[in-house]
């Protein structure tokens, strides 16, 4: 995929401010943002599903303006807005998406793969919120996209849940599907993506992979310990060296770590003064 000078204008209001991106085959990108960014905007274009006011953009070789049906079906979609179907039941919902793709994926495997499978017979509207976004992933999934969009795609999964869903994108991005995913959870940036863009007021702020996004993988170590006149902290690029001044005396340091800044440290860092 490939994005350059992205614009969405809405009246009085830049949405997307002039976007590139460049997403290979088979990677995982995620999009980061506060609310009201562009990241669903952005997305939105590069399904087909909404206008660009200007700049260019290529989606599996295709202008997303203008895709046809052969190549909306290669693309798979997870949106913020739920599918609506709410008197099938999770099953026939399933195997009805799968009837659109010319090579679907077993619906009664990505039943399980999502975790739904003794839900599989109750209807949609019975589903608990957690478990009805367990089923947009598996109604994205089912038609073995090459390319699969996910907006938010954990929002209200439980900690169990999100885990396997985790375990499910790896397996899709090992067998070559290419994922752009939008959250605002930063450890599941860091569990998924091999490189981030950050993006606020419609433009890329930073981008890199999460290890070392906004110079994460420099910057200094916060050594803590306590000593007899309470808690010290320092922050220092050499913590070893000063883990082994402080240590000289042999004993056990009380109460010692060595942190460096998380992912969701460096992020506010980044969106700070966007904020
Ligand atoms: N149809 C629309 N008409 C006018 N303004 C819109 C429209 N859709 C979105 N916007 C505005 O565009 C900006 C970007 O919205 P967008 O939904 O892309 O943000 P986002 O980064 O996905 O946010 P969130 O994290 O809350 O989902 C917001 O200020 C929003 O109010």
């Amino acid at each position: 995929m490939r994005v350059r000078g992205l614009r969405k204008e809405y009246p009085g209001h830049t949405a997307v401010d002039g976007i590139d991106l460049d997403i290979h085959r088979g990677e995982v990108f995620a999009l980061l943002g506060p609310n009201g960014a562009g990241k669903t905007t952005t997305v939105e274009i590069l399904e087909g599903h909404r206008r660009r006011s200007a700049g260019e953009a290529s989606v599996l070789g295709v202008d997303p303006g203008r895709g046809g049906r052969a190549w909306r079906a290669k693309l798979g979609m997870v949106l913020q807005t739920a599918t609506d179907a709410a008197e099938l039941t999770v099953a026939e919902s399933v195997r009805h998406y799968a009837r659109y793709y010319p090579r679907p994926r077993d619906p009664e495997e990505v039943i399980k793969q999502v975790g739904l499978t003794e839900k599989a017979n109750t209807r949609v509207k019975s589903l608990s919120g957690g478990q009805r976004r367990r089923l947009d992933v598996a109604l994205g999934i089912v038609g073995r996209p090459e390319l699969l969009f996910l907006d938010e795609p954990t929002t209200g999964f439980d900690p169990e849940a999100r885990r396997r869903f985790w375990e499910l994108i790896r397996l899709l991005a090992l067998d070559g599907t290419t994922i752009l995913l939008t959250t605002h959870y930063l450890d599941e940036a860091e569990a998924l993506a091999d490189r981030v863009s950050v993006i606020a007021n419609g433009t890329i702020v930073a981008e890199g992979s999460p290890a070392t996004l906004g110079g994460r993988a420099g910057a200094e170590a916060t050594v803590r310990w306590e000593d007899a006149t309470g808690p010290q902290e320092r922050r220092t690029a050499t913590p070893t060296a000063l883990v082994r001044e402080l240590s000289a005396g042999g004993g056990e340091l009380a109460g010692l770590t060595v942190t460096r800044p998380t992912l969701e440290d460096t992020y506010l860092e980044l969106i700070g003064p966007h904020s």
